[in-house]
């Protein structure tokens, strides 16, 4: 398996199909969606609303809800990851003072939220997603459309490139994501520097031996399409033997990230309980 799965939800899947994405859940934890409507959500505004917060003054970003400043967020409790980031729709950040985002910038990502991603709405027009995931996982579970696990997030990575290649570095480390899925949309770009680990190519279980050891394979960022990584609550529902939790990282800038910056769009579902 030289490529990531893609899988469109809008059409019934045949059985090599979902032999391949179950075979890519157990390899990599991760899988394409062919997602159009997703990629124009972020590209229609909330791409630029979400630049021009990031170059607003650090006093004001640091007073926003959901704002995490450069290199404040750690992997494993420890390793600092060089990038800025926003989180809309979680209920943790209620410390004094916050200020809302700005509101065309809320605007934009609530439009991305209401987008409908087959993922997120199984028991309405998505029901056939849901039955997918049913079959594919064989799970007596319904994985989605739960109030549990149905709490979903929005988070927004800002990544300096500049900076980056003068101070050098990956844009992150070697980690998996905490809930079930994660939703993640970026720009089109080649060389875009996410990279998931084959899992089968390493007997360690980590994520730091795993990012160690294992081979990785490039996941570009293509047209019409996101990647969906299975988060460790995934694994732990459903057991090791269905699905692995997609280690990831994302290497660069490098030479071939010239680009001022990097934007990355995740829609991380069930991180937490869903909020009464
Ligand atoms: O920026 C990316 O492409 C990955 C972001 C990520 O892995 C995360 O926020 O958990
Ligand atoms: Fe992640």
């Amino acid at each position: 398996m030289d490529s990531l799965p893609i899988i469109d939800l809008s059409i019934k899947q045949n059985p090599a199909t979902i032999s391949r994405l179950r075979q890519a859940l157990l390899k990599y934890g991760a899988f394409r969606l062919w997602a159009p409507e997703l990629k124009q959500a972020v590209a229609g505004g909330l791409l630029r609303d979400a630049r021009n917060f990031f170059q607003l003054p650090s006093v004001i970003k640091q007073r926003t809800q959901g704002y995490s400043g450069f290199g404040t967020e750690l992997i494993r409790g420890t390793t600092p990851i060089p990038k800025e980031g926003i989180n809309f729709f979680r209920t943790n950040d209620q410390r004094e003072g916050r200020i809302p985002p700005p509101a065309e910038f809320f605007r934009s990502v609530t439009a991305l939220h209401d987008v409908g991603t087959p993922v997120r709405l199984p028991q309405t027009a998505n029901a056939r997603a849901n039955t997918i995931f049913c079959d594919v996982l064989e799970s007596e579970i319904d994985l989605t459309g739960t109030p549990l696990l149905d709490y979903e997030s929005v988070g927004i990575q800002y990544y300096n490139s500049q900076r980056m290649i003068v101070e050098g570095g990956d844009y992150s480390p070697p980690h998996m994501d905490g809930g079930t899925l994660a939703i993640l949309i970026r720009e089109d770009d080649d060389g875009d520097g996410l990279e998931v680990a084959d899992l089968e190519s390493t007997e360690e279980l980590s994520s730091d031996g795993v990012g160690r050891e294992a081979s990785f394979l490039r996941v570009p960022a293509a047209p019409n399409e996101v990647v969906v990584l299975a988060g460790t609550r995934l694994q732990r529902l459903l057991g090791r033997t269905k699905v692995r939790a997609c280690v990831h990282r994302v290497v660069g800038p490098g030479q071939k990230h010239s680009a001022e910056d990097r934007v990355s769009v995740g829609i991380f579902r069930a991180c937490a309980p869903h909020p009464a």
